[in-house]
């Protein structure tokens, strides 16, 4: 049976100011889909996810989720149906990493036990728990990152639900290079995190330049170049050299091992 859509996206072109820099996008995103989005530094990735998140409110009747279009949902269910991770991960103030990760749940009525208990688990999920009593200005980028990332997965859990019973069908996580600031241990964790998150039912859009860190996760992959999309459809088809040397304007070779996946390189 075929997942139904939560995303369906219609025409939409993508701003900044009056210029245009993706036109005429068409393409659906289904509960359980994992989307990765790839191009080059400048051409609207960033902007689209903006778009896509309904903080653009230039996208509000091209873009429909979960059948409604995105200015018929009021701020708070908005904010409980979909969850943004911003690229850059910065606190103005000397905030905890504890009162961070409450206000991924300051949407929601519910007692600071379950709060904390939902905190707890995807702590877990992220490596942080250690981290919960520290001011979030003391750590690493690549903890900050987790931090950030943590935040935006607890804004997406329904009130007295645990981690490894929660049902995210429904609800969409967008995230806009997740895993930049990552060692290579955490760069795998968090990616098999998303992975867990997708099986219960989340769909995931994810910008990123790592392409062949994100290409084993991903159902769909969405090439943008030349102002709109020049490819999309499962990683195989898309990750080719034509496309590639077309998306980046350089030689790129893709290499393939015997397990039939494949590894891209310049
Ligand atoms: N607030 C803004 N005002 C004016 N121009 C902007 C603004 N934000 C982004 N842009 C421009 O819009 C274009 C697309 O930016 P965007 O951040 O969406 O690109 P991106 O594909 O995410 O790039 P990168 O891979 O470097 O993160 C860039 O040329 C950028 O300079």
């Amino acid at each position: 049976m075929k997942t139904p859509a939560i995303l369906k996206v219609e025409g939409l072109t993508v701003k900044q100011g009056k210029r245009v820099l993706l036109e005429d996008l068409c393409f659906t995103v289904a509960n359980k889909e994992f989307v990765g989005v790839i191009g080059e530094n400048g051409c609207g990735k960033s902007s689209l996810l903006a778009h896509l998140s309904g903080t653009d409110d230039t996208a509000n009747t091209q873009v429909r989720m979960n059948n409604r279009l995105l200015n018929s949902y009021d701020p708070k269910e908005m904010a409980c149906q979909r969850a943004v991770m911003q690229q850059i991960t910065t606190a103005p103030f000397g905030f905890l990493v504890e009162e961070i990760l409450l206000l991924g749940r300051s949407r929601y009525k519910e007692s600071t036990a379950n709060a904390l208990a939902l905190i707890n688990d995807v702590a877990q999920l992220l490596d942080i728990r250690h981290l919960i009593p520290r001011n979030i200005q003391t750590l690493s980028g690549g903890e900050r990152q987790r931090v950030f990332l943590a935040k935006t997965i607890l804004q997406l859990l329904n009130v007295g639900t645990r981690l490894h019973i929660a049902d995210f069908t429904g609800k969409l996580l967008l995230l806009d290079e997740p895993t930049s600031a990552l060692d290579i241990r955490h760069q795998k964790a968090v990616m098999v995190a998303l992975q867990s998150l997708k099986q219960a039912g989340l769909a995931i859009i994810c910008v990123s330049h790592d392409i062949n860190l994100i290409t084993p996760y991903c159902d769909t992959i969405l090439l943008l170049a030349n102002g709109g999309c020049l490819v999309k459809g499962p990683p195989k088809a898309v990750l080719t050299q034509h496309y590639l040397t077309q998306c980046f304007q350089t030689e790129i070779a893709v290499l393939y091992r015997e397990d039939g996946s494949h590894f891209i390189s310049f």
